[in-house]
């Protein structure tokens, strides 16, 4: 029989397949009781009231997971267009899906939101006067169960917040991919799910510079007014403080965002002073440094071999703590005139985890229309990209190496 593991979703409103054509008795545990199915007919099973679903599948190899946090329009799809180009091939919404799909699958990497989970609609949410932020406009048990059974090789009927309706919609099926990316909100919020994580990162984009991306964004994209856009970003604030940015302290890697120090009061936000924070000591993470690894350097690339305008371009690097933790922090102020002489930065960077030399200058000028690629954003991106990739081929080079058996004891 199939080993089945039974995932609860009281919000779920269709009837889901059962992938398995057993016949007999099975006992499943779920939440201390015992309940029992017969798994008999493709569909769902309804218990005490409570509609269950049910997965079968037996797992045999382990989901890398991985978590990216941020606040809305802060980078986070930009970030999965990087991440999943360094692995090939193109990311896209489930095939025949739901067209307000927030899931973006490519060969090797499956990207969920974590807006899915939202357990209060728009008008839910409206009615509670709760935010999206809140924690308790989100599922997190169910969360936490989805999670780790994709982590261990488990179909799962992930449901659908649509952003277009403010409605939640059927679920879909996410089968186990080689790497999840949960991406939003909350990944690190819920110390169950956030122990489910092999590397998790954290976009800390500071007010200012949030506040002139969404003017560019919601004014000129969208039509929003100027007031509009202000009081989003207020009516958000203390959610945003209480629930979302203090999930920083637990990333492996910080993207920090900020005006930038090359112009003396600037308020523009448009030139970027940008900070890659590294922990110090996480397992297939060994972080990107400048010249000297260990040593505190302030570097001016500008002159033969890099053009720059006004105001010009700074690195720093050097040893930091945040949040009580040992951490090396590149940063990179200013903004390229020329990307096709980033090469000449990359050089002076060491540990990569680049395949061959020039790989992120490559993927830099292949993005070059993407938001941030003349900047430490869309550097400090590309770079990590490179870091989740070699941090799976560890995990998974690792695994090959050890006998069957032995990884359980
Ligand atoms: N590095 C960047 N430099 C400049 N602008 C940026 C950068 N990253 C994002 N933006 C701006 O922010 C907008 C939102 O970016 P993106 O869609 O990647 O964010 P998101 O976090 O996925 O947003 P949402 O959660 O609202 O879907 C972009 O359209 C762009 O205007
Ligand atoms: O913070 C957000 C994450 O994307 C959204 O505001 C939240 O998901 C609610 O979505 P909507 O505004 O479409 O109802």
């Amino acid at each position: 029989m199939a080993a089945c593991t039974v995932y609860s979703t009281q919000s779920l409103r269709t009837n889901i397949s059962i992938p398995t054509s057993s016949s007999s008795k099975t006992h499943l545990g779920f939440n201390q009781k015992q309940v029992v199915f017969y798994t008999t007919s493709k569909k769902s099973r309804t218990n005490n009231n409570k509609r269950y679903l049910i997965t079968c599948k037996a797992g045999d190899s382990q989901t890398i997971v991985i978590g990216l946090a941020a606040d809305s329009g802060c980078g986070k799809s930009t970030f999965m267009r990087r991440l999943t180009s360094v692995f090939g091939g193109a990311a896209e919404p489930p095939k025949g899906g739901n067209p307000d799909s927030n899931t973006l699958i490519s060969d090797t990497t499956t990207v969920i939101c974590l807006d899915d989970y939202h357990s209060l609609d728009r008008t839910g949410r409206k009615e509670k006067g709760v935010t999206a932020l809140d924690p308790r406009a989100n599922d997190f048990d169910l969360m936490y169960q989805q999670v780790k059974a994709i982590k261990d090789g488990i179909s799962v009927e992930k449901p659908i917040y649509n952003h277009v309706t403010g409605l939640l919609d059927p679920p879909e099926l996410i089968k186990p991919p080689k790497i999840l990316v949960i991406e939003g909100l909350h990944p690190m919020y819920d110390s169950r799910v956030r122990d489910l994580l092999d590397f998790s990162i954290y976009l800390d984009i500071s007010n200012e510079v949030k506040f002139a991306w969404k003017i560019q964004r919601d004014m000129a994209e969208r039509g929003h007014s100027l007031e509009s856009i202000k009081a989003s970003i207020e009516a958000r604030k203390p959610d945003f403080d209480a629930f979302i940015d203090p999930q920083k302290q637990y990333a492996d890697a910080v993207i920090e965002v900020l005006p930038t120090q090359l112009i003396p009061d600037d308020n523009e936000g448009k030139i970027l002073r940008v900070r890659l924070i590294q922990k110090e000591g996480v397992k297939y993470f060994s972080p990107v440094y400048l010249f000297d690894e260990g040593s505190t350097i302030s570097w001016i690339p500008c002159g033969r071999k890099l053009t720059c305008s006004y105001p010009g371009i700074k690195f720093f690097y050097g040893p930091d703590t945040y949040f009580g933790n040992e951490v090396s922090v590149v940063e990179m102020d200013g903004q390229f005139d020329r990307l096709d002489e980033l090469i000449y930065v990359e050089s002076h960077l060491s540990n990569l985890s680049s395949k061959f030399y020039g790989e992120v200058t490559q993927q830099m000028l292949k993005h070059a229309d993407f938001p941030g690629s003349n900047n430490g954003t869309g550097l400090f991106q590309t770079i990590v990209g490179l870091k989740i990739r070699d941090l799976f081929e560890q995990i998974v080079a690792s695994r090959a190496e050890t006998p069957v058996g032995a990884a359980k004891a």
